[in-house]
């Protein structure tokens, strides 16, 4: 890991730590040698101080230094020795050739600030490092004002069609199901990949594999088709007079699984919708979150379409005898990907195999209903077409035909070329990256989001998608806790270790109103309050938050409220958000923590520009190897590489435009630096202020880095966990501790460590400790890298409660 710019950036005080402290109890001999210690390295301190350049023996790795620091008796001067220490510069961090990039900034030293109530040292150990020294330099080049922008219009790829011959009707629905998506769902025509499904669905039984973009209304393109057969159906039934029609109690045709909770609530509200014309069929779920007892019920009742998460399907198929599947016809598997990925495979053969011998049953009694297809068809839905999903189809579908809006991608498709990036971004859909130095990280989405929601009506929804759970808890309490107040008044609080757990006497921020409480980390109820931080005089922000280990109801509620709320809002979710769901009017989409995989960097962007309209998002990158994802990014493109152009931002443009009111430098050039310190340190008080704060910046920081050694083995080479400098990033945390002191996660100590090293024969390498010394032991063979990657997000996913956010019911 790449820890080298960290040790030069310690910047000391003046006074407090560096005066000769007194030395109480233990024997005299242990005094003396304690004081004698503490001489030398005030000494050493001192003189690098007043200039002298002392240059030790380097450590590559701060934790490693750490770690054997760790070995010595501790010493009163212990907490400032790594200050001492030289950075060695690699070819992989290079500190930027001055410690800023401006000649006449002078960066906030201690001194600036440790006259400030909040900024006492508590517990000893802080680092209070400039934000704009040492940070490391952008190796790719900075985009000239010259070149093109994206500004062009570009042709929506997943808008309604706009050919007048286009039409519901024209694919072979009836015209009372047309009239009813014009009048009361507002659907004029169909998308592409909904016209090929619709016309290929009521033409032939056959299987299907629909794969299409993002936003492209997959949900009615399966939909559709099954709820005209039914119309037909009914009306046959009638026209024999077999029955009134179809009635709730006259069979379950239709079962749609879906991989998550909140998707299928999704599919359910837009079939409640669509069966507005057809009021006689009867739709619900089985999805879990609510008493067994009440799904058993309403199976008795009687559904004629069943939207289920496959769990919660299976177990009721073993118990519920109410629940009869023999005269299904239809099944969907929507999210294909995600049902494999999250382990649904076992689920889906005992669906499918169920499904099977009760259809098979049924025939032998012959008491078929009249007109009801013979065979069954199974719909799989999919954005891509990876080896996961062919066992899908292996297990699901027999002689599928595949259904893509664009017959090319088709043909690419089956002939195995590039599967992967025939899932690309809608055409519309306007990307950029932000290329941000880890310490200057979380100002830096501060500043983009102030700037993005300055002016009313510009932006008014946005989804910033963070890595874990724990790392979303804390971004939410930042941006809706009023810093300023909150630290101040703590300020007397004795220590951060004394203060107590209770931080239910804060104060409401200013602006808050009604239900809208404030953000309390010790309080995971409260999921969404104004930020004060975000929002400008003229009109109110808010914050949401979302993820896996929020209660079911909670996050159910809180999607509610974020969709329904008209007014500017944003929402920082982990990837519990990206698949599926439709929230309307959301314009940006920040990825301030890159996604895992490209599906699901495609995913998290595909929640803006749907069904043609504009969106924009922003990805953030540091700067060296993650710079290189750019390429992936292009790639979300047909066009490719060619002539693509991804706007780039970098961070002190970032600053200017969100901290500077006028957004224009004016006389004062260092003015956006000066207000990102400020900001910088009122974050960072605020955290020391409260002990429950500093503990969710910890946990939030151990669960980010845990997380970041989970990139998918493609993409490891763009987010290697050996470069992601420790130090830097801690402040993006607010933090002021030495990551070593904070246990980050794979830092293994003692016979752990020593074992590890061992198994690796990788000697000093292995022993430079934290996460990436588990990488040190991995098995060079592809193959296996991947397993283990796979296996360590699994077990990162259940760790961060993100199994927990799939229903499971
Ligand atoms: N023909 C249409 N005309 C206009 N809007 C449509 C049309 N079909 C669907 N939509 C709207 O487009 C949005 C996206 O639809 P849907 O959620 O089905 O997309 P999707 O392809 O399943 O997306 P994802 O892959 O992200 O799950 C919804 O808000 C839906 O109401």
């Amino acid at each position: 890991m790449a820890d080298d710019g960290m040790l030069l950036n310690f910047s000391i005080p003046e006074t407090g730590i560096l005066n000769k402290p007194k030395f109480k109890g233990g024997s005299w001999r242990d005094r003396l040698s304690a004081k004698k210690a503490a001489g030398h390295w005030h000494a050493k301190a001192s003189g690098r101080l007043n200039g002298e350049e002392s240059v030790p023996k380097v450590s590559r790795n701060a934790n490693h230094t750490a770690l054997g620091e760790r070995t010595k008796a501790p010493s009163p001067s212990h907490d400032f020795e790594p200050q001492a220490k030289r950075a060695r510069h690699t070819g992989e961090f290079k500190p930027a050739s001055k410690p800023t990039d401006d000649p006449n900034f002078r960066p906030h030293t201690d001194s600036d600030v440790s006259n400030r109530p909040g900024d006492k040292p508590k517990g000893g150990r802080q680092i209070i490092s400039s934000l704009f020294s040492y940070n490391p330099e952008s190796t790719t080049q900075v985009i000239s004002k010259e070149e093109p922008t994206d500004d062009a219009p570009v042709e929506p790829s997943n808008a309604p069609l706009s050919s007048e011959l286009d039409t519901f009707t024209s694919l072979g629905l009836s015209p009372s199901v047309a009239a009813h998506l014009l009048n009361k769902m507002e659907i004029k025509a169909p998308t592409a990949i909904q016209k090929a499904a619709v016309s290929q669905l009521l033409k032939e039984d056959s299987d299907a594999f629909i794969q299409a973009e993002t936003g492209s209304g997959k949900t009615l393109a399966y939909l559709l088709p099954i709820v005209q057969r039914l119309i037909e159906l009914s009306a046959n039934m009638k026209k024999r007079k077999v029955d009134e029609a179809v009635q709730r109690n006259s069979g379950l045709f239709a079962i749609v699984l879906a991989p998550t909770r909140e998707l299928s609530k999704q599919i359910a509200t837009v079939l409640e919708k669509l069966l507005g014309c057809a009021h006689w069929l009867v739709a619900g779920t089985v999805i879990g979150g609510e008493k067994k007892k009440s799904e058993k019920a309403r199976l008795r009742k009687g559904l004629n379409i069943l939207v289920a998460t496959p769990g919660r399907l299976a177990d009721h198929l073993e118990h519920t005898q109410a629940l009869d599947v023999s005269n299904v016809r239809w099944l969907v598997l929507d999210e294909g990907d995600r049902l494999m990925e999250l382990g649904f495979e076992e689920e889906i053969q005992k669906i499918v195999g169920n499904l099977n011998n009760r259809m098979r049953a049924k025939k032998d009694a012959s008491s078929q209903i009249p007109g009801l297809p013979e065979k069954r068809t199974t719909i799989l839905c999919s954005a891509t077409m990876k080896m996961d999903v062919e066992r899908l189809g292996q297990i699901s579908l027999k002689d599928a035909v595949h259904i893509s809006k664009d017959p090319k991608d088709k043909d690419a498709e089956m002939d195995g070329e590039d599967e992967d990036h025939a899932f690309q971004a809608p055409a519309q859909l306007k990307q950029s990256f932000a290329v941000v130095a880890p310490k200057l990280r979380l100002v830096s989405l501060i500043s983009f989001l102030k700037r993005a929601f300055a002016r009313k009506g510009s932006v008014m929804k946005v989804i910033v998608f963070i890595s874990c759970a724990d790392s979303v808890d804390f971004h939410f309490d930042i941006f809706t806790n009023d810093l300023v107040e909150s630290s101040e008044e703590t300020k007397d609080e004795p220590t951060t270790e004394a203060a107590t757990q209770d931080s239910s006497n804060q104060k409401k921020p200013k602006g808050s109103k009604g239900a809208i409480a404030q953000a309390d980390p010790t309080k995971l109820t409260v999921t969404h309050a104004t930020s004060s931080i975000l929002s400008p005089k003229t009109h109110t922000v808010t914050a949401y938050r979302l993820h896996g280990s929020l209660p079911q109801s909670l996050r159910t509620s809180t999607l509610a409220h974020f969709t329904k709320n008209k007014e500017p809002a944003v929402l920082f979710a982990t990837d519990v958000a990206s698949r599926g769901l439709d929230l309307p009017n959301v314009d940006l989409v920040v990825e301030f923590d890159p996604a895992f995989a490209r599906e699901d960097h495609l995913h998290r962007i595909g929640r803006t520009a749907r069904a043609g309209r504009d969106g924009r998002a922003c990805i953030f990158l540091q700067p060296g190897c993650e710079e290189g994802y750019v390429s992936i990014l292009k790639s979300d493109r047909k066009d490719g590489e060619v002539g693509v152009h991804i706007a780039r931002q970098d961070a002190p443009e970032i600053l200017k435009k969100g901290l500077v009111t006028s957004g224009v430098v004016g006389k004062d050039r260092n003015e956006y630096m000066e207000k990102a310190t400020d900001l910088q340190l009122q974050i960072e008080r605020w955290i020391l202020a409260s002990p429950a704060r500093l503990e969710s910046a910890r946990r939030a920081y151990q669960s980010h880095v845990r997380a970041y050694a989970t990139h998918g083995a493609a993409e490891r080479v763009y987010f290697d966990i050996k470069q992601l400098h420790l130090g830097h990033l801690a402040k993006a945390f607010g933090l002021r501790e030495r990551p070593s002191g904070m246990k980050v996660p794979g830092l293994r100590t003692g016979a752990g460590r020593e074992s590890v090293r061992r198994g690796a024969g990788t000697g000093a390498k292995a022993a430079g400790g934290n996460a990436a010394e588990v990488r040190e032991v991995d098995p060079s063979e592809e193959a296996a890298k991947m397993r283990k990657a796979v296996r360590a997000r699994e077990k990162f996913m259940r760790h961060a409660g993100m199994a927990d956010e799939f229903n499971l019911g």
